[in-house]
């Protein structure tokens, strides 16, 4: 370390929902190729890296327990990607303040990938251009390099190739947090089961969708959201059903899955009703609890 390096560096990174994930056949190489429209939600996890001899881990949050602390963690791969393309050890410690539900359809280990690239960037004083960045999260997951860029953006290819969008207002939800997790590639698999046999057209963003989401209307946008993995994590999570209905009940414009959930996502009319579904929810007895957020919100950024 330099006389100037960091003593630490800390990184904000919101969630995602999905507003609409369309979903192609399976490719050759196991991955689905997507039509995946991001939205950041203000939903955040912090990562702050720190000085230290060696790569380590901490993580604090009500779902820290669930959160690996080895080099599994996308934080850690991270950390270890970017030190080997600059020819150095990755000697960090990384502590992850979670608030993004874990295996929940949200991000939450995507983001802490991208968090911990860009603040290890930061101390190290790497000075990785935005290309590398972006490039670096793609190796990471298909997930990571949206959590970089923040905002709206539509996501091709397995969803790693961004087109940032514009959204023209703020979109106010709420999200409800179910008893357990969903594995990603599970849900993939359970698509894979439900569609076998069937014609799954290539995926392609709706044009009702992009323009209910450039114009700030959540009653457009409403209307417009899907998700082609809701009936497979349906089918490995029924419960989710019940969730859906009774947001639906407690006044929401429309109710989805969050990408392979199992959280589930209600688009609210505004702030008020938003704080009425959230409230409604956890009543209902249909989900662990709920959580409110807008979005657009932007990409990681370096807050100390
Ligand atoms: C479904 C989505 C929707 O945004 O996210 P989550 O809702 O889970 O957060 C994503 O496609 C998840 O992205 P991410 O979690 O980064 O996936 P990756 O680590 O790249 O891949 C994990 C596994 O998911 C499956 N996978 C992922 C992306 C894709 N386009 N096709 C796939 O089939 C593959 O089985 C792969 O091995
Ligand atoms: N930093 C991390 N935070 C949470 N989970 C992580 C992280 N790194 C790796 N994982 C693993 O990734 C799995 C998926 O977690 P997560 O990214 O929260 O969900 P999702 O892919 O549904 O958005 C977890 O079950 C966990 O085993």
């Amino acid at each position: 370390m330099t006389p100037s390096s960091p003593r630490a560096v800390t990184v904000r990174v919101p969630a995602k929902v999905n507003v609409q994930l369309a979903v192609g056949a399976a490719r050759a190489d196991g991955f689905h190729d997507l039509a995946n429209v991001f939205l950041a939600v203000g939903l955040y996890d912090e990562v702050t890296a720190a000085p230290a001899d060696t790569l380590t881990i901490t993580c604090e949050g009500p779902d820290a327990g669930q959160v690996p602390l080895d080099r599994t963690n996308l934080a850690a791969r991270a950390a270890e990607l970017l030190a080997a393309r600059h020819g150095i050890e990755p000697r960090v410690h990384l502590h992850i303040a979670k608030d993004i539900p874990v295996a929940g359809g949200m991000a939450g280990g995507s983001a802490d990938g991208a968090g911990a690239l860009l603040a290890c960037d930061a101390l190290w004083g790497t000075g990785a251009s935005r290309e590398e960045l972006l490039d670096i999260c793609a190796e990471l997951g298909s997930d990571v390099p949206f959590s970089l860029v923040g905002g709206a953006a539509l996501g091709t290819g397995r969803g790693e190739r961004l087109t940032p969008l514009e959204a023209g207002g703020t979109f106010h939800w709420v999200f409800a947090v179910a008893d357990g997790g969903l594995s990603t590639p599970a849900v993939y698999r359970e698509f894979d089961r439900l569609t076998e046999g069937t014609d799954v057209p290539a995926p392609e963003a709706s044009p009702a969708l992009l323009d209910a989401l450039r114009a700030g209307d959540a009653a457009a946008l409403a209307k417009a959201l899907s998700n082609d993995l809701q009936p497979a994590a349906l089918s490995l999570f029924p419960s989710l059903a019940a969730t859906l209905e009774a947001g639906t009940k407690a006044g929401a414009l429309a109710a989805l899955v969050s990408g392979s959930g199992p959280t589930t996502a209600f688009l609210a009319a505004d702030r008020e009703s938003a704080d009425r579904i959230a409230e409604a929810l956890p009543a209902s007895g249909t989900c662990r609890a709920a959580r409110v957020a807008a979005g657009p919100a932007p990409g990681a950024t370096v807050t100390g």
